[in-house]
């Protein structure tokens, strides 16, 4: 169980010593009442044996009191164990919840790479609820067995050595290898029926939605087959976990029974031979039965466990510390850079990168390959071509959200650090998000010195000029009342509202003809005169000032050099620059004569 082990390491990182010792105060209430039931079995046993050979009353006293105080204290041990187990548990659910929504905030060092971003926070809230039930319905049991186990055997032990051997064996049948059984199995049938379902989804779906193109094709039967047949997969998988379930539920059923009988075996001749009263060996025997039986929650335990470890793997992964970024320094002091608030100049910085090389998945070919970049404050330089090559890419390694593997990355000096890169380095990223908000607040966006004015002068340079006299106009869920540029000019005004030292600006003027885009980007330069830009374009024609133009393709640098000079080269950019120049001219010649 690693992931049980990890995650009681995380509860102590979280909350501390003190999680772990309410947990295991929790196990000893849960035990000691599972013992007293025990115990109350073993008075009464002995009571009623005894009880047969009509003793004087005062010899019975004793067991008389046992009885009524272990039924008592079983009743109060209950709804103690209740009590204090729900409380340890639901204190270190309230600590992962806060953990998981604090990581889930933070902007990632690691980049996702989940097919569905949403899909997978929806359920990461429902995955935190699990770590509960493997607290409650899965370890507590397995460490109450274990507590209560030990003191049944230590108890028999003391009364009939002879009767330790059998109970240990029911113990270790029904506490260890059925459990290890019922893991196993459920496991198996959790992997394969994850992908058997998702295989009879996925052919449903061909058969409904595909249904006009089936019936076309005379393809139904064919289509109604396969998925016929991804449903036997289905019921193959639920049929082989229910008999393996049943199997396991059968033997914990008898093996209680197995267990008392081996001890009753091992019982009579010690009785016969005077080594102990009948009283203690029926004692004994009862012991054996009850606490044998009691541990038969494990198998299901176990079950429950093999479903529950793929929500808390994903809780654990996401608690994880982020890792230090590899061959990159740490920031020199642990000071924080300063923050910038509007109207107050940012101290200049600088953006350097050498042989940066960085990958989004192990089986993957590199996004960036021996990346070199030098971007000094009043610098302006342009990342270009083609879909793919790793434009972003460059400005999330500056950003910090993507940590190079090889090669180093400084911005000021230091690595970037994501928790405290926005403070000199923002811009207009690829995933930035318009929130279901008003203008005003999203170009603001809470921070102090962005007032009205000064998110309407941003609105201005950023080329909304008319947007200036509508803050409180409302964009629409992700700006979805908004069109394609006037989304991405909402963004640049976002960004030059507090302006960073460092501009990143990922298409920037997407949704804009050439000419509009390339008097938006001067503006917006021109309000930044001292900031280290980087601006990834695919209109080579707005970008076509920058001081210097590197020219991407697979992730490695193709060309760089000015205007003129990659111009001169007769290469990709030379090329791209007269497809462009054409298809502009076409576009105008059409419009005219249109
Ligand atoms: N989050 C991600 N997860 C996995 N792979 C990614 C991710 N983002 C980018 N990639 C891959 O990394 C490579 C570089 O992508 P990047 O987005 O940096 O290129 P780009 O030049 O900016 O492309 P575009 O011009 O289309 O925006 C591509 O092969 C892309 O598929």
């Amino acid at each position: 169980m690693t992931g049980a082990g990890a995650l009681l390491r995380e509860i102590r990182r979280l909350g501390g010593g003190r999680r772990l010792a309410r947990l295991a105060v929790a196990g000893v209430v849960a035990a000691g009442t599972e013992l007293t039931g025990l115990a109350l079995l073993g008075c009464a046993t002995w009571l009623l044996v005894t009880a047969a050979d009509q003793p004087p009353i005062s010899a019975l006293t004793v067991a008389i009191v046992g009885v009524r105080t272990f039924a008592i204290a079983r009743g109060l041990g209950r709804y103690l164990d209740r009590l204090v187990s729900h409380d340890a548990a639901l204190r270190v659910l309230a600590d992962v919840r806060t953990a998981v929504f604090a990581a889930m905030a933070r902007p990632a060092r690691e980049p996702d790479t989940s097919p569905d971003e949403g899909d997978r926070l929806a359920r990461l809230v429902e995955d935190v609820d699990s770590v509960q039930d493997v607290l409650l319905r899965c370890l507590l049991p397995a460490g109450v067995t274990v507590l209560a186990g030990g003191v049944t055997l230590a108890v028999t032990g003391a009364v009939l050595p002879a009767a330790v051997l059998p109970l240990a064996v029911g113990l270790i049948v029904v506490g260890v290898l059925l459990p290890v059984a019922a893991f196993g199995a459920a496991r198996r049938a959790a992997d394969g029926l994850a992908s058997a379902r998702a295989a009879v989804v996925g052919a449903a779906v061909d058969v409904s939605h595909g249904a006009a193109d089936l019936i076309a094709t005379g393809a139904v039967a064919a289509a109604v087959a396969v998925a016929a047949a991804e449903a036997d997969r289905v019921a193959a998988v639920e049929r082989r976990a229910g008999r393996v379930a049943a199997a396991v539920g059968g033997v914990a059923a008898v093996v209680p029974g197995l267990t008392a009988a081996g001890v009753a075996l091992v019982a009579a001749p010690a009785v016969a031979a005077g080594e102990t009263s009948g009283a203690y060996a029926a004692v004994v025997i009862l012991l054996a039965l009850g606490k044998v039986e009691a541990a038969g929650v494990l198998p299901d335990a176990a079950t429950r466990y093999a479903h529950l470890r793929g929500a808390l793997d994903r809780v654990l992964a996401v608690l994880a510390p982020p890792t230090a970024a590899p061959a990159v320094p740490a920031r020199a002091t642990g000071a924080p850079a300063p923050a910038v608030v509007a109207g107050t100049p940012a101290p200049p910085v600088d953006v350097r990168l050498r042989g940066v090389r960085a990958r989004y998945a192990d089986d993957r070919a590199p996004a960036l390959d021996g990346i070199d970049l030098d971007v000094g404050p009043g610098r302006r330089v342009a990342l270009v071509g083609p879909s793919g090559s790793g434009k972003s890419t460059v400005l999330a390694v500056i950003a910090g959200t993507v940590v190079p593997e090889a090669g180093s990355v400084g911005v000021a000096g230091a690595a970037p650090d994501p928790e405290t890169a926005w403070r000199q380095v923002s811009g207009v990223m690829a995933d930035a998000h318009v929130f279901h908000a008003s203008v005003g607040e999203n170009v603001s966006l809470g921070r102090p010195g962005v007032d009205d004015d000064a998110a309407r002068a941003a609105l201005r340079t950023a080329g909304l000029p008319g947007w200036a006299d509508a803050l409180d106009r409302v964009v629409g869920e992700d700006g979805g009342q908004l069109s394609g540029g006037e989304r991405q000019r909402l963004l640049l005004a976002r960004a030059l509202a507090v302006p960073p030292p460092v501009l990143l600006l990922d298409e920037p003027t997407e949704g804009l003809d050439p000419a509009a885009a390339a008097e938006v980007l001067r503006a917006v330069l021109a309000a930044v005169p001292r900031a280290a830009v980087v601006v990834a374009a695919h209109q080579l024609a707005v970008v076509a000032d920058a001081d210097e133009i590197v020219v991407l393709d697979a992730g490695r640098v193709l060309e760089r050099g000015d205007h003129a000079g990659l111009l001169a080269q007769q290469g990709w950019y030379a090329r791209e620059w007269a497809a462009q120049v054409a298809s502009a001219e076409g576009y105008r010649a059409h419009a005219t004569t249109g």
